[in-house]
């Protein structure tokens, strides 16, 4: 399960190691003995119905959940890493992060170079050019002085991809990275995470609901249901008629396409 395109050496830990990940929210069993690895430079994305228990997992993955399991990112556990630490080597999207509304885009971006500055220090001179790169990266140069809240969604969604970004971590967590995007937008930022995958060797670890366009990006798929893993592999084997008929209730058909399987909802 740990191969796949841009896999380190073989001697080098997965970027991420999930073992029996195990997660109560109040008394509740919300995820439940979940194992994955996720190679270096991989792209897996995890799919699954409303409730599965996705955001959960990716939240406990990045150390911001108590949960029981293992959770090791390049080989460390998540638990055993400082704050600092453990932001240089995972940067987290959020759904709906709250944010300081009057608040610049600029400043906004400018928080992922936390882990760099010292204690009441101040931004260096490669702090501000990472801020502007990352800004650029996101046609988002035009909002640098707009407040938070007077943007749309999907301005809102880029830049807060700008700002992990910004933290240059190796390991990108994106929990519904293009909800807010419309249909050209969306494929903009999954582009430009796979061109930065590529450019800087980030691992990418998602969850998304747009199961074509999941299967598109992704090495490798994870089906939860129930907070359980249900299904794994390479889209073309976890996006079956039958998988999404059993797990999400609804009719589909799965047409082959140039770059992974399309589904499409029928009505019944
Ligand atoms: N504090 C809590 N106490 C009890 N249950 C909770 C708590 N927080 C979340 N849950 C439940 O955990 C389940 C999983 O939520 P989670 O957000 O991880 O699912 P998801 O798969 O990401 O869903 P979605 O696709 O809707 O975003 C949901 O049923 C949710 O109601």
């Amino acid at each position: 399960m740990t191969a796949g395109p841009g896999s380190g050496a073989a001697t080098d830990p997965p970027a991420i190691t999930v073992g029996g990940l195990t997660v109560r929210l109040d008394g509740a069993l919300i995820v439940d003995r979940v194992h994955l690895d996720v190679a270096e430079g991989e792209w897996v994305t995890v799919i699954g119905p409303n409730g599965a228990g996705k955001s959960t997992a990716l939240r406990a993955v990045a150390g911001l959940l108590p949960f029981r399991g293992t959770v090791r990112l390049h080989g460390r556990p998540v638990e055993a890493l400082h704050r600092r630490e453990r932001a240089r080597a995972v940067a987290v999207v959020v759904q709906n992060p709250v944010v300081p509304p009057a608040m610049s885009v600029y400043d906004y971006v400018l928080l992922g170079r936390t882990p760099y500055i010292a204690p009441l220090g101040r931004e260096s001179a490669a702090d501000l050019a990472a801020v502007e790169e990352e800004l650029a990266a996101l046609d988002l140069t035009p909002f640098a002085h707009r407040r938070l809240d007077t943007l749309s969604g999907g301005e809102r969604q880029r830049v807060f991809l700008a700002r992990a970004l910004a933290q240059g971590a190796r390991i990108l967590l994106l929990d519904e990275p293009t909800s807010a995007l419309d249909i050209g937008h969306q494929q903009e930022v999954l582009e430009l995470v796979d061109r930065l995958r590529a450019e800087r060797g980030l691992t990418v670890l998602a969850t998304m609901h747009d199961l074509s366009t999941a299967g598109e990006y992704a090495d490798r798929m994870v089906l939860m249901a129930g907070g359980r893993v249900v299904a794994a592999g390479v889209p073309a084997d976890v996006l079956t008629e039958a998988n999404l008929a059993e797990h999400y209730r609804v009719r589909v058909r799965v047409i082959p396409g140039d770059r992974g399987p399309l589904v499409v909802a029928v009505r019944a």
